[in-house]
């Protein structure tokens, strides 16, 4: 049989914070891998290492130990088959250019000529529903609009991986169940492989092809779990299904026996 190749390898990766009163042991020993393609949701309880474990692959923050991996490559620091999504929209977006203009903006360190950027703004834009709010600016826009041109910002630039690290937190109900969906929507019918950080269980369930939940810090992979759900998936239809609720519970479950202390 032919060896699998992940595009992510994340090997035996720890993260210690050191402070003046000694060290905080953020991440324990945690190891995973994701394929081309793939949409991994991350759950896992308050304050286990999330935010520490996305910084690390992406090359923001140098691991204590072990190593992260891409297409065979270690990640050293930021490289541009990564592209962010965090929670706080409001800050990621320059409030004096315009929706196209915050999206062009990284292409501009990328060889492509004018017509080839605009193309790729005007597309990604369309991708996420705005291409009718090119020209506004992200403060007339409203919260879920402002996420959606960070969204169109990270696939416009056309990373191998779109990394979200809790995106949708900050918005009201309706708006998050709209913009789950436009994440399964670029992962279905583009391609993008998304790595999603949640501590939403239903989202994480909702939203996953497979589910990483995570023990409390120091962090390890508490289990991997396959969602064996229609890929065709409906904010009324699929979280009414049996088996969502089964993998909810189940996902809730191991978040529970994951805070206990070993
Ligand atoms: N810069 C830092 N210096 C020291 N400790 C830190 C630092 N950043 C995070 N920590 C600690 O590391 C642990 C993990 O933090 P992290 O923010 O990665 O968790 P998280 O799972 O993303 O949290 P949340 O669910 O609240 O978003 C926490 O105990 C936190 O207090």
């Amino acid at each position: 049989m032919a060896e699998r190749n992940p595009m992510l390898r994340v090997d035996n990766l720890r993260k210690v914070y050191e402070s003046a009163k000694g060290g905080v042991e953020a991440i324990g020993d945690l190891s995973f891998t994701m394929d081309a393609g793939e949409l991994l949701c991350i759950v896992g309880p308050s304050g286990c290492g999330k935010t520490t474990l996305l910084k690390c692959i992406a090359g923001l923050l140098r691991p204590s130990g072990g190593q992260v991996t891409m297409d065979g490559v270690r990640v050293t620091g930021p490289t541009p088959s990564m592209a962010l999504v965090f929670q706080e929209y409001g800050r990621s977006l320059y409030p004096w250019l315009t929706v196209r203009g915050n999206v062009e903006l990284p292409l501009r360190h990328k060889k492509l000529t004018r017509t080839q950027r605009a193309r790729l703004v005007t597309d990604s834009l369309e991708a996420v529903g705005l291409a009718h709010a090119a020209k506004s600016h992200p403060w007339q826009l409203s919260g879920g609009m402002q996420q959606r041109v960070a969204i169109a910002r990270a696939i416009a630039y056309e990373p191998e991986i779109l990394i979200m690290d809790e995106p949708f937190a900050a918005v009201d109900a309706q708006t998050r169940a709209d913009l789950e969906d436009l994440v399964r929507d670029l992962h279905r019918t583009r391609g993008v492989s998304v790595l999603f950080v949640t501590h939403d269980i239903d989202e994480s369930v909702y939203l996953g092809e497979r589910v990483l939940v995570l023990s409390a810090s120091p962090t390890r992979v508490q289990e991997t779990l396959d969602v064996d759900l229609p890929a065709d998936r409906d904010q009324i239809t699929t979280r009414a299904l049996p088996r969502f609720t089964e993998l909810r519970t189940h996902v809730y479950g191991q978040i529970k026996r994951a805070k206990e202390p070993r």
